[in-house]
C-alpha cells in the first residue's frame, strides 16, 4: 500500500522529534514536509534541530530542508495531513490557515481543544467525538479540519477513568501529578530550578486537566459535547524526571464497586481491538500489582510508550478508591496520541477527501462498538 504523505509543523521541538521518531517506519504515513519557526526555515533539519531522542535521527530526515510555516510557502505539493506540535499562541494563528487550505490538522496544542466544534480525542475513550469535524467551516469549504489530543496529564488520567466511568459512573475525583521535565519542551525548566527539587506550579495545567477531563468523558449531543457531570480537582507538580507523568488519583464512583470489579474493568478495556491500528497498544490500561509500581523509568515504555500503567489500587477514606497512573508524556501524551488519532481518521475514511468541499452529512462510523 502506498504511504500517505504527511507534514509536521513544529518539527524541531520535543514533540516534533517524537513525531519524526514514530513516523520514521510507519506503515501508513511518510514524512514529506517539515516546518518550524523562521529561525529554522531554510536550514537542513539536522542543523536546525537539537535531536534529543535516544534513537538516531534518520539521515534522509536530517537532509530535508525546514520549510516556512505557511501553507503557501511549500516547495512542491503541501501534504494534506499535518501533524502540529506548536505552542498554543502560535497554533492559534497557524493551525486554522492549514485547515483553511484543506488540510487535516492533527494537533497537540491546547489552542482549540475546548472549541465547541473541535474534537478532543483519545481514540480508546471517545473516538465517536470525531464526528464534530463535520461542523467545522473549513470542512465544508475545502475539506480541512482540526482534531486535537488532550494535555499529556489528562490523557493518562482519562485512560484509567474511562473503564470506571463506563461501569460505575464517576461523581468526582482528586488528582495530584508529578510531571516530567520533557513536558516543558526544550530547553524547558532551568536545571537550577529542578535538580534536587519539586516545583509545585505548571502554568494553566490544573485548569486544562480539569476542563479537558469533562469534555473527554462527555457525550456527543447533536453537534456538540455534553460535559461529564463530575467535580475534578487537580494539583500539578514538576519533578526531576526525564519522561513520564505519574498521577495519584482518588475517585468517587456513582455506583459502589469492589476491588475485583475495578480490576476487571481495566483488564477488559479493549475498545480498539480488531481495528489493527499500528500505534494502538494491545492493552491501553495495564494494572501492575507490585506494591511500588508504576514508576516512570520502569513503566513508561509499556506498549511502546502507549500504555497507561495503573497500580496501588486501594480504598480511599475520603472518596471511594485511590490508585496511581503513569503514562509517557511525549508518546502517549503527545505525538503517539496524535498519530493514533490520524490512524482512526484513516480507518474511517476521513483522510480521503481533503482539499475539496465535503458534504457535511456525518459519514463517520464510530470505531467503538
Ligand atoms: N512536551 C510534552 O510532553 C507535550 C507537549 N504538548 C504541546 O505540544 C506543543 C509543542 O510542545 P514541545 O514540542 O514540547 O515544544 P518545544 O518548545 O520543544 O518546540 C516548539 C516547536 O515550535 C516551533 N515554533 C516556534 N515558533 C514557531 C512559529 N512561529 N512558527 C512555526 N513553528 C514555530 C519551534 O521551532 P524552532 O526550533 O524553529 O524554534 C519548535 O519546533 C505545545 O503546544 C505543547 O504544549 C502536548 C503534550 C505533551
Ligand atoms: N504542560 C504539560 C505539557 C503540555 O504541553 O501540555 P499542553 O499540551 O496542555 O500545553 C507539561 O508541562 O508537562
Amino acid at each position: 500500500m502506498e504511504r500517505r504523505k504527511v507534514g509536521i509543523l513544529g518539527a524541531t521541538g520535543m514533540v516534533g522529534q517524537r513525531f519524526i521518531q514514530l513516523l520514521s517506519n510507519h506503515p501508513w504515513f511518510e514524512i514529506a514536509w517539515l516546518a518550524a519557526s523562521d529561525r529554522s526555515a531554510g536550514k537542513a533539519y539536522g542543523e536546525a534541530c537539537k535531536w534529543k531522542l535516544d534513537t538516531p535521527l534518520p539521515k534522509h530526515i536530517a537532509a530535508m530542508t525546514v520549510q516556512p510555516n505557511v501553507p503557501e510557502g511549500c516547495t512542491g505539493e503541501l501534504p494534506k495531513i499535518i501533524f502540529a506540535a506548536l505552542d498554543a499562541d502560535i497554533a492559534r494563528e497557524l493551525e486554522p490557515k492549514f485547515a483553511a487550505a484543506g488540510c487535516a490538522v492533527i494537533s497537540n496544542s491546547s489552542a482549540f481543544r475546548m472549541a465547541a466544534d473541535v474534537p478532543l480525542v483519545v481514540p480508546e475513550v471517545n473516538a465517536d467525538h470525531l464526528a464534530l469535524i463535520n461542523a467545522q467551516s473549513w470542512r465544508k469549504q475545502r475539506g480541512g479540519y482540526i482534531v486535537t489530543n488532550p494535555n499529556c496529564s489528562a490523557i493518562g488520567l482519562v485512560l484509567a477513568l474511562k473503564p470506571l466511568e463506563e461501569r460505575f459512573g464517576i461523581e468526582g475525583l482528586f488528582v495530584s501529578t508529578m510531571q516530567a521535565v520533557s513536558g516543558a519542551g526544550y530547553p524547558g525548566v532551568p536545571s537550577l530550578d529542578i535538580l534536587g527539587n519539586v516545583v509545585p506550579f505548571i502554568k494553566n495545567e490544573e485548569e486544562k486537566m480539569q476542563e479537558e477531563v469533562g469534555k473527554l468523558l462527555g457525550k456527543v449531543d447533536g453537534s456538540s459535547i455534553k460535559m461529564l457531570d463530575a467535580k475534578v480537582s487537580a494539583h500539578c507538580n514538576r519533578v526531576a524526571v526525564e519522561d513520564g507523568h505519574t498521577e495519584c488519583v482518588s475517585v468517587k464512583l456513582r455506583k459502589k464497586a469492589t476491588r475485583e470489579e475495578i480490576l476487571a474493568a481495566w483488564r477488559e478495556f479493549a475498545p480498539l481491538s480488531g481495528q489493527h491500528l499500528p500505534t494502538a497498544p494491545d492493552q491501553p490500561v495495564e494494572y501492575d500489582d507490585a506494591v511500588d509500581r508504576p514508576q516512570p523509568r520502569l513503566d513508561r515504555m509499556r506498549g511502546r510508550g502507549m500504555t497507561a500503567t495503573v497500580g496501588r489500587l486501594r480504598e480511599c477514606s475520603l472518596l471511594d478508591w485511590k490508585f496511581v497512573v503513569l503514562s509517557h508524556n511525549t508518546i502517549r501524551g503527545a505525538a503517539g496520541a496524535a498519530l493514533l488519532n490520524a490512524e482512526v481518521l484513516a480507518r474511517t475514511g476521513q483522510l480521503n477527501k481533503l482539499g475539496v468541499p465535503v458534504n457535511t452529512e456525518a459519514k463517520l462510523q464510530a470505531v467503538m462498538a
